[in-house]
């Protein structure tokens, strides 16, 4: 199946540092991708460089022609002093038709807060209104910059569950940045950990079973712990279900 979105060679510096080099991924019709990485390791930058929000300075993000898609930012500061509904949001920059509006509401769980203030959400309910935002764009590929931050474990478990009912209902393809390695290790079709550039990826259950494996991810908390002691080698690893 041909790639919905293709990422070559992509290097990109911020305030004259090189945040990414030498980046190169393939997004498919339909799957489940998380980027996992240090902090500053550049993840929401590429997020940011796939909807063309930042200019590449070497490489290219390729996208399907009329490709569609949503994108989560890992926050949004509205000025808390303005009175805005949570209908009136969803109706900016574009008013998108209100069937559809509360069409997305629905599938978040977020229809009861259609009249609710902004500022006046909680964090849960709040990435429920940004994700009702990012469907109204009917995405093929979602990406989601740590839209659970700020959650619960109850509450990212059941933000996750509604994002694989979206998958399954709509058929589009998902690339979210997590540090909860277990919803990575439960939820993902793909793994990709960045430190600026590919280190690893393939699939949770070929990653878990090479030997860089222990080193990225180890287990349990230690594990979560390891990812973010590990060397990140110039080497890449693939770990593809074909080897
Ligand atoms: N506008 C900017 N100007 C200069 N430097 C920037 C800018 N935006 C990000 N950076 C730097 O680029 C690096 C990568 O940032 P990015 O937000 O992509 O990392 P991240 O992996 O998403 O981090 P985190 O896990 O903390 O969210 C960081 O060192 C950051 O300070």
């Amino acid at each position: 199946m041909s790639a919905l979105l293709s990422v070559r060679g992509l290097a990109v510096r911020l305030g004259g540092r090189r945040v990414l080099h030498d980046v190169a991924l393939d997004i498919a019709p339909g799957e489940i991708v998380t980027i996992v990485g240090p902090n500053g390791s550049g993840k929401s930058t590429l997020l940011r460089a796939m909807i063309g929000a930042v200019r590449p300075e070497r490489g290219r993000v390729s996208r399907a022609r009329g490709l569609r898609i949503g994108y989560v930012p890992q926050k949004l500061d509205i000025d808390a002093t303005l009175p805005m509904t949570v209908g009136r949001f969803l109706s900016l920059p574009h008013r998108a038709p209100p069937a559809e509006t509360a069409a997305a509401l629905e599938r978040t769980g977020a229809a009861p807060l259609a009249d609710h203030q902004m500022a006046d959400l909680s964090g849960g309910q709040f990435q429920r209104v940004l994700l009702a935002r990012a469907l109204l764009a009917r995405p093929q590929i979602l990406l989601l910059d740590e839209a659970t931050r700020g959650l619960d474990q109850p509450g990212s478990a059941a933000f996750y569950r509604q994002i694989e009912a979206i998958r399954a209902e709509t058929g589009c393809a998902v690339v979210m940045v997590s540090h909860e390695l277990h919803v990575v290790m439960a939820a993902s079709d793909r793994v990709i950990c960045l430190n600026g550039h590919v280190c690893c990826e393939g699939h949770p259950e070929h990653v878990a079973s090479a030997p860089e494996y222990r080193a990225l991810f180890g287990t349990g908390t230690q594990g979560a712990l390891a990812l973010y002691r590990h060397e990140h080698s110039h080497d890449h690893h693939h770990h593809e279900a074909a080897e």
